[in-house]
């Protein structure tokens, strides 16, 4: 089955919200409507979403916009967190759940991953499911079954239809930043084992329409190593989504 390519900048904690309207229109007037090739979502900071959106709303842009993180909960006494009545109201209809610095930094469990994700779901919303291993796990030889439990436990529950509105994103701790990515083969090789894992889930036609990416220092000089991989679909990218060329040059990338 061919699985249109999803490119997915996460602009983590940079770009103000004055600087992030630049940075929208800098990549929507790059390209615009000519990405219909290409999925493309801009994860903005919370508190730029509501600018971003008005941006490429105004561009017409095909673009689509997700929050980085979001509460299970509808609402309630959560200082500091956001909601998803919240996203809806603002636009986003992606949503980051999981990625290892939230992991590390923020607590973030497989059981609150798996809250969000149903919580998302529920509200029609996609996830975007960051799974990946440590140094400490690849040298030890358990790179597949840690990540791969990963994946059980964020998708445990759901039905195959819901499970279809999400994507994967195989995110090597080791690369996250570091200048240092996984060899084509290596992330072919968890991105397959994260696949075969959905196919046993929610069986092979959903598992192989569902789109699974690689994050990790990918950039213009290394994509074209990753997008022939059979297994996958597209980038999660976060120092190269925060300048217009590098990003435009990714997306193209993916779209050859
Ligand atoms: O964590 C990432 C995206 O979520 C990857 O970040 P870098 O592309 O900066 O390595």
């Amino acid at each position: 089955m061919a699985r249109k390519p999803l490119m997915i900048g996460n602009w983590k904690m940079n770009k103000t919200p004055a600087e992030s309207v630049v940075l929208s229109q800098g990549i929507s007037n790059r390209y615009n409507r000519k990405w219909d090739k290409v999925g493309v979502v801009l994860c903005p900071p919370s508190i730029d979403l509501r600018p971003v959106v008005t941006v490429l709303d105004y561009d017409k842009s095909l673009i689509e916009v997700g929050a980085q993180n979001v509460h299970w909960e509808p609402s309630g006494a959560f200082t500091g967190e956001i909601s998803i009545p919240m996203l809806k109201d603002v636009g986003a209809t992606w949503c980051i759940v999981g990625h290892s610095e939230r992991r590390e930094m923020f607590a973030e469990t497989d059981e609150t991953v798996n809250l969000k994700v149903r919580a998302l779901v529920d509200a029609r919303l996609h996830p975007i499911v960051c799974v990946g291993e440590s140094l400490a796990v690849r040298d030890a030889g358990t790179t597949i079954g840690f990540v791969t439990d990963q994946v059980r436990a964020a998708f445990a529950g759901l039905e195959p239809a819901e499970a279809a509105l999400a994507v994967v994103a195989y995110e090597p701790i080791w690369a996250i930043g570091t200048g240092r990515t996984a060899t084509p083969e290596q992330a072919q090789e968890v991105c397959a084992a994260i696949r075969a894992t959905l196919a046993d889930m929610f069986g092979t036609e959903t598992a192989q329409s569902m789109r699974i990416l690689y994050g990790g220092s990918m950039k213009p000089a290394n994509v074209d190593m990753f997008m022939p991989c059979e297994d996958i679909d597209g980038g999660l990218i976060g120092g190269a989504a925060l300048k217009v060329e590098d990003f435009t040059a990714l997306v193209e990338a993916a779209g050859k």
